[in-house]
């Protein structure tokens, strides 16, 4: 058990890698607050799943891109589980479109969702840490997307670059805290975020021949990762990256 009584709250957590990540938290020990975009059957069943392990599960629902639902998600962690030790800024979208003629809605959709959700919610949740005094962790779920482009990702990438570029820089105005701030870099993991995306067979094909170790990314291939930067075993990890993409990144050729 890497994190016994842990509170770890984690947005847009009901399903995909965020639910993976609670799931994987919660196997080691965690009580879990779970931010999401609405009510669903997705969100029931994962508090069922959380509790059958023993520990608690809270729900808030908000859209990350709203600064008062990071107030909310606060205010509901601290009243369920008593505090806010970790926050897991997950909760992302990436509706494929080309550069030339990108609507610019879905651009600032983007940008607010996956960008300025991570920032308002990484800096209510930095503040409880500040006023309980016993440090903590903020871990942005950013992407390989932070290094490299995609064509059909013009919106998408500055936002897991920003991302990444926050996490450096809260490092070092929350060190002096005892919060640190580390950035997860997933590869391709099979999630809804790219069903469609992925159900064209030459497109999957040729995303799978790029990784290594021959498969799309689980869920709780990220979830894993979560549970060591929260965990003490991470304890002077502060303002890094972690690429978790099994391998795809290095395979030129
Ligand atoms: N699946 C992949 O290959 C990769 C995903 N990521 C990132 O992982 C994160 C999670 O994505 P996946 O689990 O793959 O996709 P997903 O579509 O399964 O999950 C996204 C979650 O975010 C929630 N969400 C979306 N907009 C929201 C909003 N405005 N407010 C609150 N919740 C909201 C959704 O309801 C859902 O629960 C995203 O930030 C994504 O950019 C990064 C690299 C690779
Ligand atoms: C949605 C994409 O399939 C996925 O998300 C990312 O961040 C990477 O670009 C992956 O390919």
């Amino acid at each position: 058990m890497l994190l016994q009584g842990q509170r770890i709250l984690i947005t847009g957590g009901s399903r995909g890698i965020g639910r993976g990540a609670a799931i994987e938290c919660a196997k080691h020990g965690a009580d879990i607050a779970i931010n999401a975009s609405a009510p669903s059957d997705s969100v029931d069943s994962l508090v069922k799943e959380i509790e059958t392990l023993g520990r608690k599960a809270v729900v808030s629902i908000g859209d990350v891109a709203d600064p008062d639902s990071a107030t909310a998600f606060i205010e509901a962690a601290v009243k369920g589980l008593g505090g806010v030790d970790h926050m897991v800024a997950n909760a992302g979208i990436c509706p494929f479109h080309s550069f030339l003629d990108m609507p610019v809605e879905v651009v600032k959709r983007t940008v607010d969702v996956n960008l300025m959700g991570t920032y308002y919610m990484c800096q209510a949740a930095a503040n409880q840490m500040v006023r309980q005094g016993t440090g903590g962790s903020l871990i942005a779920i950013s992407s390989i997307s932070a290094l490299v482009g995609g064509e059909m990702q013009s919106h998408y990438t500055p936002t897991k670059a920003g991302q990444h570029s926050l996490m450096q820089s809260v490092a070092i105005a929350l060190g002096k805290y005892g919060i640190r701030a580390n950035s997860i870099l997933p590869g391709t993991i099979a999630t809804d975020i790219n069903k469609e995306d992925l159900a064209d067979p030459a497109k999957r094909e040729y995303m799978e021949g790029r990784i290594p170790l021959g498969r799309l990314g689980k869920p709780e291939d990220i979830g894993k990762v979560v549970v060591f930067l929260a965990s003490d075993l991470a304890g002077y990890m502060t303002g890094a990256h972690v690429l978790v993409d099994g391998g795809a990144f290095v395979h030129l050729q």
